[in-house]
């Protein structure tokens, strides 16, 4: 740890509450989160996280690296599941449903709130069998008419179905990179998920991959609450609603993304938009 964060650390000690809106009430809430706390074996990476998150929002996650956006993004959908050291404390909810009961169906869980990971990951497997595969096993079709179809409107709704619909067949390893995280996002969406998480999902990708992901983000917005951890603080600000600001595993601040982006509330989030820090 630095210096500077040792110092910011100190000022933590006793810290509980996050500037601007992280609760909108009841009534608008997708999925809420109230006192979080993450753990890594002892070393605590989240501190007491109390946000809501919208219907048809898209929200940014911001702040520097090691901050613990991506920890917190993957407690959405139970991910953190899959780190043995790794304990989660606290609330999360799904329309008011706890996800971290005890009988809460994790597979179901995660066809609910879909993961779009930093790099695109197809099976080695053909592109419609990418997206057919999740509704096969949720065993949301029964006929391979009904399963076409779920695979068409899937591929359109990410925006490749006409790059592809001549290859279906072909392996999904044989895209470029920007088509195979649009089928990623198609493979997410094909389980009709309620929340579609995404971590940096164009830091692999090139500028013009990287606008068509966000123009897709935009028009998945209209049916899906979409929360997107990313670094571009450009990016945030052209695809978000609301932005949150996370810093040493705090929420400093949430809000509108233009009132983040022009008159930030806390020092810290100032800091960080002005470059001054991060
Ligand atoms: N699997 C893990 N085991 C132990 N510690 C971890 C693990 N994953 C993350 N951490 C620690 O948790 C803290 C938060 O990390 P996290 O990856 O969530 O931050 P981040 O803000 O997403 O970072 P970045 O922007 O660099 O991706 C960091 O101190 C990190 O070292």
């Amino acid at each position: 740890m630095t210096e500077q964060n040792r110092a910011i650390e100190e000022t933590f000690k006793g810290w509980s509450t996050t500037v601007g809106s992280p609760l909108i009430g009841e009534d608008q809430t997708r999925m809420s989160t109230r006192n979080v706390d993450v753990f890594y074996g002892d070393a605590q990476a989240i501190h007491g996280i109390d946000l809501d998150i919208g219907k048809n929002e898209v929200l940014a996650m911001i702040g520097p690296s090691g901050c613990g956006k991506s920890t917190f993004l993957r407690t959405l959908n139970r991910m953190n599941d899959t780190i043995e050291s790794c304990k989660v404390k606290g609330e999360i909810s799904l329309d008011g449903e706890n996800i971290y009961e005890k009988n809460m169906d994790v597979v179901s869980l995660r066809a609910r709130v879909g993961i779009v990971f930093q790099k695109p990951n197809p099976f080695p497997k053909s592109i419609y069998e990418n997206v057919a595969y999740g509704p096969k096993i949720h065993g949301l079709v029964n006929r391979r008419v009904e399963l076409d179809e779920v695979v068409e409107t899937a591929l359109r709704k990410a925006s490749i179905w006409d790059e592809v619909k001549d290859r279906l067949d072909q392996p999904a390893t044989g895209l470029s990179g920007g088509q195979q995280q649009r089928l990623c996002i198609a493979r997410t969406i094909a389980v009709s998920p309620e929340v579609i998480l995404m971590d940096e999902p164009c830091s692999a990708l090139d500028p013009i991959a990287t606008a068509r992901i966000e123009e897709l983000i935009a028009e998945l917005s209209e049916n899906y609450t979409i929360a997107i951890v990313t670094h571009s603080m450009q990016q945030a600000a052209r695809v978000s609603n609301r932005t949150a600001y996370f810093h040493l595993g705090r929420l400093i601040e949430v809000d509108n993304t233009d009132k983040i982006f022009t008159a930030p509330s806390h020092k810290l989030t100032e800091d960080y938009i002005t470059g001054r820090f991060g």
